[in-house]
């Protein structure tokens, strides 16, 4: 596990712009895990500088999102198809042909999960997955539980992540009670994870998941698993665990 430390948000989020840009400059067909939420959007924003001043080339990759809300159509704001098109693929030379985002209104859930799993089976391994982390240690949507599911599937989000994405929404009640997510193995199973946390709400869950045992209880424990993970934090972020490197 390398973990970076960086002096501020924005730092932090050209260090993870500088990793993803070099891997899709490596390999041009990258097949890109990519992640929504609030910690992202410097990294996406740093990387649609580099599309349009630095040639960065979006045109051969596969990319698949973690989750998405369930249900929520992609023309509500609060989508994260919408979040993706404004954050980054409107600004792109992506094919949107090889993007994928779990259907936050499929019919028929559990066949929308199993294509999901498909597809991305398809595609071959992902080569760069990046994670954010909720401050109760979910990754994508992967809640704390007794048990983790390792495939895509339908979840009941946890009163604290309905909390904390509730700042997204006009209130609590509107933030959708259920979400698809890839499953802990689809996320284990990329080659390289990059994780990114800003901010001191996630100092303790970041020591926890790093340093602590490894628990169904904080998904993000078990990225203590995978052979090539690359964690980048703020200063905030990483007040708790630094006194312990
Ligand atoms: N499902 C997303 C996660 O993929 C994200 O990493 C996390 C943190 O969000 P933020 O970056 O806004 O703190 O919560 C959201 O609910």
């Amino acid at each position: 596990m390398r973990i970076y430390v960086e002096a501020n948000y924005e730092a932090m989020s050209k260090k993870a712009a500088y990793i993803l840009s070099s891997q899709i400059r490596l390999e041009p067909q990258s097949v890109i895990g990519l992640a929504t939420g609030g910690t992202p959007v410097g990294m996406y924003k740093e990387l649609v500088r580099m599309h349009k001043e630095e040639d960065l080339d979006f045109s051969e990759i596969t990319t698949f999102n973690l989750d998405e809300y369930y249900p929520i159509a992609k023309d509500n704001p609060q989508s994260y198809y919408y979040y993706m098109m404004e954050n980054l693929f409107n600004h792109v030379n992506i094919d949107l042909s090889r993007v994928h985002i779990p259907n936050g209104m499929a019919q028929d859930v559990a066949k929308e999960c199993e294509n999901y799993e498909t597809m991305i089976r398809n595609a071959g391994r992902i080569s760069l997955q990046v994670l954010g982390i909720g401050p109760n240690g979910h990754i994508g949507f992967n809640e704390p539980d007794a048990q983790l599911e390792p495939y895509t599937h339908l979840v009941d989000l946890d009163e604290k992540t309905i909390e904390a994405n509730s700042r997204y929404f006009n209130s609590r009640e509107e933030v959708p009670k259920q979400a698809l997510s890839m499953g802990v193995k689809t996320i284990m199973s990329a080659k390289k994870l990059m994780l990114l946390a800003s901010g001191q709400n996630k100092a303790e869950i970041i020591k926890e998941s790093i340093m602590g045992g490894i628990t169904p209880e904080i998904p993000a424990s078990f990225l203590q698993l995978h052979p090539d993970v690359t964690i980048i934090l703020d200063k905030e972020a990483a007040s708790e665990v630094l006194p312990l490197l």
